[in-house]
């Protein structure tokens, strides 16, 4: 049987997504926490695992590189590829917020800079509703531009809550719920359908038990 390709980003995403694919009866023996393998294989399921870095996981699938990756919404909404969305998997849950200092006014009447790790959303959030904005892009410790003056916001991901509280911020206005989701490769849709289908039917059955 030839084996699916499926690419996911280690840390966050694989310590949940890997506990869902178990349930699903998906089993890669080779991987452990401290382990620095790229590719690990559950050979009687003919499935691939690759680690790529999160940003890219749409990249692998899009091109076929992989066919299915698992990937936040996060990433999905700030550079929409042209792939199938196909389940939510209930993992990997927060919030994409707006967030600031305590009182911070958001009216269509100013001038707002916002930094975030995901621009494109953020411009397209405040455009709708009509509020211009020049945007910084960041790639981590976004909490901390509107602490050193850089910004007068940032959207970014909120979970616990708790980066935000721990610096003096707080969320002013909620853009989405994010959640990580299976995002399949067109062709390989086409090519392998029974195969996907049926990898998709097992992860909805566990999702079943893990809710
Ligand atoms: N508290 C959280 N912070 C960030 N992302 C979260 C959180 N909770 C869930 N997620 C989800 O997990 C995904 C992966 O986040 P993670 O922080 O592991 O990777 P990353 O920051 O994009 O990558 P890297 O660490 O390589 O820069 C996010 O895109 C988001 O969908
Ligand atoms: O609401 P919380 O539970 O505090 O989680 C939210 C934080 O987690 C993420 O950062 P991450 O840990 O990925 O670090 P980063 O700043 O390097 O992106 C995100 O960018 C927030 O800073």
């Amino acid at each position: 049987m030839d084996y699916i390709t499926v690419a996911m980003a280690k840390g966050r995403t694989a310590d949940r997504a890997l506990v869902l694919l178990e349930k699903a009866g998906i089993h890669f023996s080779e991987f452990h926490d401290e382990s620095r393998k790229l590719v690990v294989f559950d050979d009687e399921n003919s499935i691939k695992l690759i680690f790529v870095k999160a940003v890219d996981v749409p990249t692998y699938v899009e091109k076929g590189a992989a066919d299915i990756g698992i990937i936040g919404k996060d990433t999905i909404l700030e550079d929409p590829r042209d792939v199938y969305e196909l389940l939510d998997l209930g993992i990997g849950k927060c919030k994409l917020a707006v967030a600031g200092f305590p009182g911070t006014q958001i009216t269509g009447s100013q001038f707002l800079t916002v930094a975030s790790k995901y621009p494109n959303a953020a411009k397209d959030y405040f455009d709708k509703k009509g509020i211009r904005t020049e945007l910084i892009k960041l790639n981590g410790s976004i909490e901390l531009a509107p602490l050193i003056g850089m910004s007068d916001v940032i959207v970014d991901i909120v979970e616990t809550g708790s980066t935000l509280k721990e610096n003096g911020l707080v969320v002013l206005e909620t853009i989405r719920d994010i959640s990580a989701r299976l995002i399949v490769n067109k062709a390989s849709y086409a090519t392998k359908t029974a195969r996907i289908q049926q990898f998709i039917a097992d992860l909805k059955v566990a999702l079943e038990v893990h809710s």
